[in-house]
């Protein structure tokens, strides 16, 4: 039977199973606790955004999930359908090599799965991988740009070669710590465009730590506050509650 109009029911969407799981993440730095407790769950598609003040703990939060500092305690899971492990990065401030080209430094990502003894000038990747990257360009719109030194690009496009070195790593997971904090507003746009494409559109889960709520409410799915290492809420961006996100920057002592 052809269901008509009326009978289809409106289907929600369904709700997918995180890829990356965080629970119960303790820190502390000389004795000062900067993580109590943080959790964080990202699904495949999903774009989730950390909000908080400078200290919140929003940077060591995802250089723990990175693996690039070690909690004290808690737990992390990334549950990658082909078993393997590890998460792609991008910082504020690049991290290119800029003299080398666009190419070269998005064949880097896959320095990781080659052996070690390879150097890394483009000659030196395979042919195959070479390929790869160029496919990943293709994906942050810069093909064109592949041959030319990073250090030359503008930041917005230094940060998509970022991204597309993040995309070699072949991780489902891709962290942002501050991604456009460094840019023009309309480059800031374009990267938080893409890391919404590639959630939506590739299927990635994504958390970025951003300074501006606005950039948040409007590109990100989920919107985590962060205060002192806790969390202060948790919710879909589009019941993201100004007061809420205001209380983040609240000096201390001005919320008792
Ligand atoms: N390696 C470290 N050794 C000692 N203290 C550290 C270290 N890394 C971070 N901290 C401290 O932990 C606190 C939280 O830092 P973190 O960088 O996570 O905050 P953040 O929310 O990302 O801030 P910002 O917005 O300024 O980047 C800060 O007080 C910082 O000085």
């Amino acid at each position: 039977m052809i269901a008509t109009k009326e009978q289809t029911p409106v289907r929600e969407p369904v709700p997918q199973p995180p890829v990356l799981l965080v629970r119960n993440l303790y820190k502390t730095f000389g004795g000062r606790t900067v993580l109590a407790g943080f959790e964080l769950d990202v699904a495949a598609g999903e774009l989730v955004a950390l909000l908080g003040a400078n200290g919140s703990g929003k940077s060591t939060a995802l250089r723990c999930v990175a693996g690039l500092v070690k909690p004290d305690d808690g737990q992390i899971e990334v549950r990658r359908p082909d078993g393997g492990a590890g998460v792609a990065m991008v910082f504020q401030q690049f991290h290119l090599v800029r003299r080398r080209s666009a190419l070269a430094n998005v064949c880097a990502g896959a320095l990781g799965r080659l052996p070690l003894s390879r150097s890394w000038g483009v000659r030196a990747f395979p042919a195959r991988l070479k390929e790869e990257a160029m496919a990943c360009l293709d994906r942050v719109g810069l093909a064109d740009r592949a041959h030319m030194p990073a250090g030359r690009l503008s930041g917005g496009q230094q940060q998509r070669v970022a991204i597309a070195r993040a995309l070699c790593q072949r991780s489902p997971v891709l962290l942002a710590d501050e991604p456009v904090s460094a840019l023009d507003p309309a480059a800031a746009e374009q990267v938080m465009a893409l890391l919404r494409s590639l959630a939506h559109d590739d299927g990635m889960a994504v958390a970025a730590v951003l300074h501006q709520p606005d950039l948040a409410e409007r590109h990100a799915d989920r919107v985590i506050g962060l205060r002192g290492g806790v969390i202060t809420f948790d919710t879909p961006a589009d019941r993201l509650d100004g007061g809420q996100v205001a209380g983040l920057y609240l000096p201390d002592g001005a919320l008792s």
